[in-house]
């Protein structure tokens, strides 16, 4: 709208992210050589439309930059078909949604609008109804700027334009968004809705740093809120923690109206949607990860569960979350090791579906392995590990979507973890879960081998890249009878029957092995201890 702040905040977006910037005004007038309350006295507003859709579409074409159009240039109908294709195109159409009083003012105090001559207030009131909608409508990106000074709407919009998202739908899922940026917490109450009251944010106390942070901006968001520290990572999917949580949630009176919020770690997301699942046989939940694991795998896709003394992950519900916001700057907190750990489940996407993750990984291994949280906001690295957070997040929704509960296609996502959960249950949760898949994904790749289905070259090749980014390659815990045990305990195993699912041919291949014979279960346990 006019005074929104579009050349302001347009300008400071610009100048943070070292881009060139065009008002299209100021184009306009350049153009046809006056200034555009002349040119409307003149040609009127019909002609002033044609000038600076044609102005727009050539831009749309060729700049590189922040570009800020004019409040009425969305209302024209070509121009709207060509923002719509700069969207197809990668583009960003921000609404820039200010204070409608502070709008008003600020669209007064310069004067020299056509559009508000007479009563400038109702004049622009009525363009806002007719305009609000509309802006809406264009705009893949909504910049909220209320009570905001221009550097801090301009730092807003852009954490907000230069977020992924990954949008997951498919039968029996209510559609949601995976949002990954720096700022893409800034979304909680956007997720949350106004139907909500209350929300127990559940967290461990590492992160408490970043629930802080989510606490506050429920406040902001009006929500009356209630702190649930839970015991760190696998000490806090047990029964019992559950059973604490539930009843903090009957003693605050929680109900079908109220929602959950889990920030942290795998571990903790898990027992968050566990908690979202079962109170009240199902409430409303958000995840925002700040592990890379949880980033990349357990925040999405709606696996929620606890482990118990039968085995890892053996209890939970299949229930997806009414969004996911995967904030990169709580990645800044992260210590190296378990950055690392949530290679493992990286590099298992790459080898089931997508090939340029693992030759990201190749090309970028060093300065992955050398992650480290204090130099990483800003850097390089940074726009890497958001595509492949970005990657490997779309490979876990392809196999979601296609299958939430893991009839076929989703237990492909499960690659590596048949021996990976019995190492985790047999070093009692020592050893981190990426750590353990990694370890896994050489095992069936040695299974796979010993059957024909892939040459040792690529054996070999899971080796090296795995090593290369300092994940475990090897493991020389329990005996091959435990193991063997806990592999039939696994989701997939049916009845007495091992199941396994490994790579054939090539990396992007996978299939599902059943049954496979006594002697190669054994012969690849073998080569994977050294
Ligand atoms: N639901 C699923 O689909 C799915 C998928 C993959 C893994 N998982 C589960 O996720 C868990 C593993 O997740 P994980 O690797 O995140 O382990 P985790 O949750 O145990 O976290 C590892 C450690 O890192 C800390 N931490 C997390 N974020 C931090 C940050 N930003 N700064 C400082 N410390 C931080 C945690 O508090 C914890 O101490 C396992 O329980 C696994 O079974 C679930
Ligand atoms: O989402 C899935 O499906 C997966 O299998 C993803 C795995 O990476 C993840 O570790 C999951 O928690 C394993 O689930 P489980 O059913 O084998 O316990």
């Amino acid at each position: 709208m006019m005074g929104a702040g579009k050349t302001r905040v347009g300008k400071e977006v610009a100048h943070l992210m070292r881009l060139p910037f065009a008002d299209a005004d100021v184009e306009i007038e350049r153009e046809v050589g006056m200034k555009i309350p002349a040119y409307f006295e003149r040609y009127g507003e019909p002609a002033f439309r044609e000038v600076e859709a044609d102005l727009i579409a050539d831009y749309l074409e060729d700049f590189d930059g922040i570009f800020s159009l004019g409040g009425g240039a969305p209302m024209t109908p070509s121009t709207q078909d060509a923002l719509a294709d700069y969207i197809a195109d990668g583009g960003r159409v921000v609404y820039l949604d200010a204070d409608p009083h502070e709008a008003m003012e600020r669209a007064n105090r310069g004067g020299g609008r056509p559009m508000l001559n007479g009563d400038a207030n109702a004049r622009w009131k009525k363009l806002y109804r007719q305009r609000d909608p509309v802006f809406r409508e264009v705009a893949n990106v909504h910049v909220r700027t209320r009570r905001q000074t221009p550097q801090m709407a301009a730092r807003k919009v852009m954490d907000m334009i230069t977020e992924r998202t990954v949008h997951v739908t498919g039968a029996a899922i209510d559609p949601y968004d995976v949002v990954i940026g720096e700022g893409a917490m800034n979304h909680l109450a956007d997720v949350l809705g106004d139907k909500v009251a209350k929300v127990a944010l559940i967290h461990t106390q590492p992160v408490q740093r970043h629930s802080d942070r989510a606490r506050t901006l429920l406040r902001q968001g009006g929500y009356d809120v209630v702190d649930i520290v839970v015991p760190d990572a696998e000490a806090g999917k047990t029964v019992d923690v559950a059973d604490g949580v539930w009843r903090r949630l009957g003693d605050e009176g929680f109900t079908r109206s109220d929602a959950i919020v889990g920030v942290g770690g795998g571990a903790a997301t898990d027992l968050a949607g566990f908690i979202a699942a079962t109170w009240m046989r199902g409430i409303r939940y958000v995840n925002c990860p700040t592990s890379l694991l949880a980033m990349v795998d357990a925040s999405t896709g709606g696996k929620t569960g606890i482990n118990t003394a039968a085995g890892k992950n053996l209890v939970g519900s299949f229930y997806t979350p009414a969004g996911v916001l995967a904030d990169t700057k709580t990645l800044a907190s992260l210590p190296n090791d378990i950055f690392i750990e949530g290679l493992g489940e990286v590099a298992k996407s790459g080898f089931l579906e997508d090939t340029e993750i693992l030759r990201i990984l190749e090309e970028h291994a060093d300065e992955l392995r050398a992650f480290d949280g204090a130099s990483f906001l800003g850097s390089g690295l940074e726009e890497v590990v958001s595509e492949l957070i970005e990657r490997t997040v779309t490979v876990k929704v392809h196999h979601v979507s296609a299958d939430l509960k893991e009839k076929g296609k989703r237990e492909f996502l499960n690659y590596g973890h048949t021996l990976g959960h019995a190492i985790e249950k047999l070093e009692h949760f020592r050893w981190r879960h990426g750590n353990a898949v990694a370890v896994g994904c050489v095992y069936a790749a040695e299974l796979a081998r010993q059957l024909g289905y892939i040459d040792q070259e690529l054996v070999d090749y899971h080796r090296a890249l795995l090593s290369s980014l300092g994940l475990p390659i090897s493991w020389n815990g329990g005996s091959f009878e435990d193991v063997l045990a806990l592999m039939h305990k696994d989701k997939k195993a049916r009845g007495n029957m091992l199941r396994f699912v490994v790579l054939d041919g090539t990396p992007g291949h996978m299939i599902h092995l059943e049954d496979p014979p006594a002697e190669a279960v054994e012969e690849a346990f073998r080569r994977i201890r050294h």
